[in-house]
């Protein structure tokens, strides 16, 4: 039977270059394209079939920001398939990013400069919104949605035959002094960013522990900094270009400028091919490039206590149980 992979986020950037990356190695696997955009999930889906011929390749439209939509792709998902073997949750925002560029000059003359350049510890504000349904738009898209997510699709994901893997796209500036239980979604701060990304790795540490008797495993990756649609709202990409000669000078000392999102999609593919048992939960998975552009994956433990990962566990059992009550007495 085919392997089936769910990709989140898969109509552009590293989602897309993963999806790629997959059926390159393995024509065999049926990849489902969770995609909020349909005519973008269509054409990403086309150009996968037009190299890939043999493969499977289908769609399914969900905007992990909307919990209803959340749900309706759940239960689709939930009347096409058995089982997933793989789950990707990729899709994320970083709206109306800052860059303090005063910040950027002194950090390019400090001791600091590799930290930072790889971390953007520092460099990036972020303005953050608050949708429908009242939650922090960063918080709900990069977290909430996918936990949710997750959790619908419980049944597809613990089957009993044989172990089904959650990889989630964290990222390096992920910061456990961004993060507070007392605010998750991060509504007073600055840097919701860093803060969904620090929940991402606690939420993986709880999953393990929550889920592993039952055969599910769950894993965190950095593709490091590439040039994508979530790059370009930070810089337009004609200043990327110009100082692309500057950035691969970088690459000498910072492995995190790995630029494309083929490239960016190493760790995750690492991950792919990794026996489950054999990862360690506190740890995240970090692509990277050499000065010559060769990829790598290399690791890095978790700032994290494995205490507060519960607690945040619990708090996003208790929300989600709060917004589907709301949802349902709304509907
Ligand atoms: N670029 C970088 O340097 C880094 C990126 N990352 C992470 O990689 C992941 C992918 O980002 P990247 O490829 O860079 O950027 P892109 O903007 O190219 O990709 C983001 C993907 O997420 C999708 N998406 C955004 N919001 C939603 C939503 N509400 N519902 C469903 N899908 C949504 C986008 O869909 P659409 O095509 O419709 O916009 C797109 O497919 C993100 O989680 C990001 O945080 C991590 C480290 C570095
Ligand atoms: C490298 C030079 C000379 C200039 C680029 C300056 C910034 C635009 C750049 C430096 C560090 C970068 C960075 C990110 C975005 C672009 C920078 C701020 C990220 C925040 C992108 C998204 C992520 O998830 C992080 C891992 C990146 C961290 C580094």
């Amino acid at each position: 039977m085919r392997k089936v992979v769910l990709v989140t986020g898969a109509s552009s950037g590293v989602g897309r270059a993963l999806c790629q990356r997959l059926l390159e190695a393995d024509d065999g696997l049926h990849l489902c394209l969770a995609c909020r955009n349909r005519a973008r999930a269509e054409a990403a889906r086309d150009a996968l079939l037009a190299a890939r011929p043999r493969a499977q390749v289908s769609t399914v439209q969900v905007d992990v920001s909307d919990l209803r939509s959340v749900l309706r792709a759940a239960r689709e998902l939930r009347r096409r398939f058995q089982r997933l073997d793989y789950v990707y949750l990729n899709a994320g925002i970083m709206p109306s990013p800052h860059l303090n560029i005063k910040a950027l000059f002194s950090s390019l003359f400090s001791r600091r400069v590799v930290h930072v350049l790889s971390t953007a510890e520092g460099l990036l504000t972020q303005e953050d919104r608050i949708t429908a349904d009242g939650l922090q738009e960063v918080f709900v898209t990069n977290v909430f949605g996918h936990f949710v997510l997750v959790q619908e699709l419980e049944s597809l994901l613990c089957h009993g035959d044989g172990p089904s893997r959650l990889i989630w796209t964290s990222s390096r500036s992920a910061r456990r002094a961004n993060f507070s239980l007392e605010d998750v979604q991060h509504s007073s701060g600055r840097e919701p960013y860093s803060s969904s990304k620090y929940a991402l790795d606690l939420l993986s540490v709880a999953l393990n522990r929550n889920f592993n008797q039952r055969g599910l495993f769950s894993s965190v990756a950095c593709p490091g900094t590439m040039l994508t649609n979530l790059t370009y709202g930070i810089l337009p990409s004609f200043l990327w270009t110009l100082m692309m000669p500057l950035i691969w000078l970088v690459r000498f000392f910072a492995n995190a400028f790995t630029l494309t999102p083929s490239n960016g999609a190493e760790a995750l593919v690492w991950l792919f091919h990794q026996k489950p048992e054999s990862l360690n939960p506190l740890t995240k998975y970090l692509s990277a490039t050499t000065g010559f552009g060769s990829n790598y994956v290399t690791t890095q433990k978790m700032d994290l206590s494995e205490d507060t990962a519960e607690k945040l566990y619990q708090s996003l059992l208790d929300l989600a149980q709060r917004v589907r009550v709301t949802i349902l007495d709304a509907d």
